[in-house]
């Protein structure tokens, strides 16, 4: 019940984003992957969720192999991976219940009044009771996001991708959210990948932190390594200074046109159990 990815490689034209990224999350565990903007964190949540087919690389959930999978098992397999999208994602025309009840039934095999349940027992792990019939609008950022928490609780995944779950809420919202998302580990037994720039955030939730750079990972380790790591990206990234990663970027493309990937130099770990 581990994700990993493996050497993967994704470009957009002559836009090389994915440049052999290799992450592993293990089962019952959370990583926060963290890093610039553009770097690639929402485009590796996508390949991990079928999404989004690498140009190679392997990329490994439940064992197997994403890419490589037929349209059925992928299908299957994707009932076991809750996305929790940026912005929540509700259909604003809906009301709560309807909005997640939508996915159960499409799934099938339950019944009305098992969906019923199902939803009523989501929003209670959200703390959001008695919420069936608001409509998005009704709701504040911080409970909307809540409720495309639930929605993707609702089918019992074994699997959380969280996409910037914090952003644009207050100190004390995002506090609530990350109690959540810890509390759907405990209670529910996931392994989550969470992708948020909130390094309060990720040092109160994960297990690992990974820091992507340029499609590739650069540092990981646990919140305490993270924090006294030493690397000059994750320093320029944790104390906000853009020279650090201007100077980074420079060096790279020097690098890149004198023949090299680019990326020596920089610690990249390259695979890292
Ligand atoms: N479908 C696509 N077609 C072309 N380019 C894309 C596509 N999807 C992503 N990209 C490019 O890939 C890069 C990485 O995008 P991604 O959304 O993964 O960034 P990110 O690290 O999540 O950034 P942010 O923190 O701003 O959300 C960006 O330059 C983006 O423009």
């Amino acid at each position: 019940m581990s994700i990993e990815l493996i050497d993967v490689h994704k470009s957009f034209g002559p836009k090389q984003i994915l440049r052999g990224l290799n992450l592993e999350v293990k089962e019952g565990q959370t990583v926060s992957l963290v890093g610039f903007s553009g770097a690639g964190k929402s485009l590796t949540l996508k390949h991990i969720a079928g999404l989004m087919t690498p140009d190679r690389g392997t990329i490994k959930v439940d064992g197997q192999n994403i890419p490589t999978l037929s349209r059925q098992d992928l299908y299957k397999l994707r009932l076991d991976i809750g996305y929790v999208f940026q912005f929540a994602a509700l259909f604003d025309s809906m009301t709560i219940a309807e909005n997640l009840s939508m996915g159960l039934i499409k799934k099938g095999g339950m019944s009305a009044s098992e969906i019923r349940d199902r939803v009523a027992e989501s929003l209670d792990r959200v703390g959001l009771s008695g919420f069936q019939d608001r409509y998005p609008s009704e709701m504040s950022g911080g409970q909307q996001k809540r409720a495309g928490l639930a929605r993707a609780v609702a089918y019992r995944p074994k699997y959380l991708l969280y996409d910037e779950p914090t952003s644009g809420l207050d100190p004390v919202t995002t506090e609530v959210i990350d109690r959540l998302i810890l509390k759907m580990k405990e209670d529910l037994g996931v392994t989550s990948l969470v992708i948020t720039h909130d390094m309060k955030s990720a040092y109160n939730i994960s297990d690992r932190i990974a820091m992507l750079f340029e499609g590739r990972v650069v540092e990981e380790g646990t919140p305490e390594e993270f924090q006294r790591s030493r690397h000059p990206l994750v320093r320029g990234f944790v104390e906000g200074r853009p020279e650090v990663i201007e100077e980074a970027q420079r060096q790279m493309a020097e690098e890149a046109a004198n023949g090299g990937d680019g990326h020596r130099g920089h610690g990249s770990q390259g695979r890292h159990a």
